[in-house]
């Protein structure tokens, strides 16, 4: 596939490709399919990233073994899985259901062969880096955190200034990033800690997930100011709850959670919201309806403000029992809108934003600069690169409307630049997604989901079906699994 030459120097369009070839090419780039027709499609969503490594976590420092159900198996998840058990607590898969023994409830002394440094490998999972770190403190032994060149970037200083201030070794020689090391004393009591969470809700999650398991419990103060993600961390304190664990959530920025048993016998993981924002979005770019079974009446996923957002930019949003459907006519309109709740849906708003017939503008999301990549950079330039506008702000972006054109649309590590250009693709033809096994993250068959739900409706810009779809607009949706 000849997806990324350009035609003259200096022009940025792809040459024209062969609308029969697979579009994925071996050089792992997508050229985005164009939706041809308005879309009737429903699309199965995997189990949520954020609630699998929750559980799995929690399940980890359980009583009693437990099953973690309808798991989500995407990098981020099996990275999560690989560290646990490294770390001494199994996780065995039988397709979604994720059964795991915990970690004996005695650390292993000094001195013994148990005492050996552990490495965990992170990947680029925030779930991973920032979730371990206070579990691996329980262990009474080194363990060594790293992952990914994008990853060794990410912020984690403050998750590991407040285990210091618990008792616990850390060597990071002061940089606040991966990689490090970490050693627990023998007793980890808890108690009070102050962290500065405006960089990541994650730095208070990951906390508060282990901390049940301190002697004393904990008490977390967040002293930034500002806090991303709240929904995230409510999710945190929800799941403890379910857990049997007993939190205080009620006096704002400040979590104190009781020491006791964890129980994680049978939790069920939701559907990923978050990831079934590009193809609802779908419906808007190209018209049409896109279903989502097993939308839950009542989530703490920051997806549950997908349906007042796509509303607000020109969709119908419509719920039958589990179903969510959402219905456009390919009129997309712009909004101002503060995302701090949800950082997580900014790269797919900001895509729709690029083909609205009015400006946009996200803001509260300063934040996502650490995320996979600096989003608000990498936003800023594929759009650019596409012949659209858009500005980066303190916080935000500013996204204006601009003819755009086909171009390679690079994706920078990160899943949801990918599925950006494939959502933006979809109505510009010739826009080549650099690795789209990126998506892999969160997501692994999402090129399959893509093309399932656009079935015949897809072609290359040329007026050619593809011809790859299923033609049933019905997605399997199932993950690949290892
Ligand atoms: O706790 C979680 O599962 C997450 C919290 C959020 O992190 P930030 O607060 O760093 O945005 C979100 O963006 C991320 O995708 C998942
Ligand atoms: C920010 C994200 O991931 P992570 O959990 O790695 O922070 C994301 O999935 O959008």
């Amino acid at each position: 596939m000849t997806s990324t030459a350009s035609t003259t120097a200096g022009d940025p369009r792809p040459a024209p490709r062969d609308p029969s070839a697979h579009p994925v090419g071996a050089d792992g780039v997508l050229a985005a399919p164009v939706a041809l027709a308005a879309l009737d499609a429903t699309v199965d969503v995997p189990g949520s990233k954020s609630l699998t490594n929750r559980y799995l976590v929690l399940a980890a420092i359980a009583e009693a073994p437990g099953v973690v159900r309808g798991a989500l198996a995407s990098s981020d998840t099996l990275r999560m899985a690989e560290a646990l058990t490294a770390l001494g607590a199994p996780v065995d898969r039988d397709g979604s259901d994720w059964s795991v023994t915990p970690f004996p409830a005695a650390p292993p002394s000094a001195g013994t062969s148990a005492a050996v440094p552990a490495a965990v490998h992170c990947g680029l999972a925030g779930t991973v880096m920032r979730f371990l770190p206070p579990v691996a403190a329980l262990l009474g032994r080194p363990v060594r955190f790293d992952g990914e060149p994008p990853a060794r970037v990410r912020p984690m200083g403050p998750v590991l200034r407040a285990l210091e201030a618990l008792g616990v070794r850390v060597e990071d020689e002061g940089r606040g990033t991966l990689p490090f090391t970490v050693t627990g004393p023998p007793r980890l009591r808890g108690g009070h800690v102050d962290v500065d969470a405006s960089g990541s809700s994650q730095f208070v999650s990951g906390l508060l997930l282990a901390a049940a398991r301190f002697e004393d419990g904990l008490e977390l103060r967040h002293t930034g100011p500002t806090l991303p993600s709240l929904p995230h961390i409510e999710m945190t304190v929800a799941v403890l709850r379910e857990a049997g664990v007993d939190v205080d959530a009620s006096r704002p920025g400040i979590w104190r959670v009781a020491p006791g048993p964890v129980r994680g016998r049978d939790l069920r993981v939701e559907p990923d919201l978050s990831n079934a924002a590009p193809f609802l979005c779908a419906a808007l770019v190209a018209g049409g309806t896109v279903r989502v079974p097993g939308w839950p009446e009542r989530s703490t996923q920051p997806g549950m403000l997908l349906p007042e957002l796509l509303t607000a930019m020109g969709g119908v949003v419509e719920r039958d029992g589990e179903v969510l459907a959402v219905t456009g006519t390919g009129a997309v309109h712009g909004i101002d809108v503060d995302l701090h709740e949800a950082g997580e849906l900014a790269p797919t708003i900001a895509a729709l934003a690029t083909l609205a017939d009015s400006p946009t503008r996200l803001r509260g999301i300063a934040h996502i600069r650490g995320h996979e990549t600096d989003r608000l950079l990498a936003l800023a330039t594929e759009i650019t690169r596409l012949g659209g506008r858009a500005e980066q702000t303190s916080d935000g972006l500013v996204i204006t409307p601009a003819p755009l054109h086909g171009a390679r649309f690079e994706t920078y590590h990160d899943h949801r630049m990918a599925t950006a250009g494939a959502l933006i693709g979809l109505r510009v033809p010739g826009v080549d997604v650099v690795d789209v096994a990126t998506t892999g993250k969160t997501l692994p068959d999402f090129v399959g989901m893509w093309l399932g739900m656009l079935g015949t409706a897809a072609g290359l810009g040329t007026g050619a079906g593809l011809g790859t779809g299923t033609g049933t607009g019905t997605t399997p949706g199932a993950p690949t699994d290892g």
